[in-house]
């Protein structure tokens, strides 16, 4: 089982004992410093096509819960931005925290959301599996959405539904027809910089893309997430000199 914990004796502040890369150069998440982002005209518009035949199943891992796709081809894909090829859409899940008033990973000059939405996708023009990609520097590209308390989300709650099915770790249950882009902002502006998965192993091959615009989930949607697990968020690790770009 796992070796690593969010909260106690092997919580985060601990990780760098057995995955050294916790104290790397390109460790994520950050705070975004917006008067220190570069424009950069090179950054094209990201291009999403993700088909809902492609999901396929909801599972409790433990630490979180996933939301599986079918990733044996590019049905459902990502390029463009600062992306180059083709990235495939292997899962989604969220990070939350105790309480409404924190539980993002990324933070905005400081600021934390009450959660933050990872949509996982690895480079299949390179690699032929997420596991084979999971380590390579241009291996994954995470796109993160934020979520901010307010109204309701009628597509988290498809989710907040299936949760019932999968309360003790390594349960899964079907989850089909589900559109990621319904969990997508109004505003497609986004922020990217180099950077890692947040829990390990830690890998530094992530390419994140994270949008500016946040969407809603409600207190009692977020209660229905610490129901199965109370947090899973990292707090925002050093910058060591990157840039983000927009
Ligand atoms: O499997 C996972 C990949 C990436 C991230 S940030 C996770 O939390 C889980
Ligand atoms: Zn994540």
């Amino acid at each position: 089982s796992l070796n690593w914990r969010y909260q106690g004796n092997n919580g985060p502040d601990q990780w760098h004992k057995l995955y050294p890369i916790a104290n790397g150069n390109y460790q994520s998440p950050i705070d975004i410093k917006t008067k220190d982002i570069k424009k950069d005209p090179a950054l094209g518009h990201l291009q999403i096509s993700w088909n809902l035949s492609t999901c396929k199943e909801i599972v409790n891992v433990g630490h979180s819960f996933h939301v599986n796709f079918e990733d044996k081809d590019n049905r459902s894909v990502v390029t463009g931005g600062p992306l180059t090829g083709n990235y495939r859409l292997h899962q989604f899940h969220f990070h939350w925290g105790q309480a409404d008033d924190h539980g993002s990973e990324h933070t905005v000059d400081g600021a934390k959301y009450a959660s933050e939405l990872h949509l996982v996708h690895w480079n299949s023009d390179k690699y032929s599996s997420f596991a084979e990609a999971s380590d390579k520097p241009d291996g994954l590209s995470i796109i993160a959405v934020f979520l901010k308390v307010g109204p309701p989300n009628e597509h988290v709650q498809d989710i907040v539904k299936a949760l019932g099915s999968i309360k003790t770790k390594g349960k899964k249950a079907p989850f089909t027809n589900f559109d990621p882009s319904t969990l997508l902002p109004g505003s497609l502006d986004y922020w990217t910089y180099p950077g890692s998965l947040t829990h390990p192993p830690l890998f530094e091959s992530v390419t994140w893309i994270i949008y500016k615009e946040p969407i809603t989930i409600s207190s009692e949607q977020l209660a229905q997430f610490r129901s199965l697990i109370l947090t899973n968020h990292r707090l925002p690790q050093p910058l060591k000199g990157r840039q983000v770009r927009t």
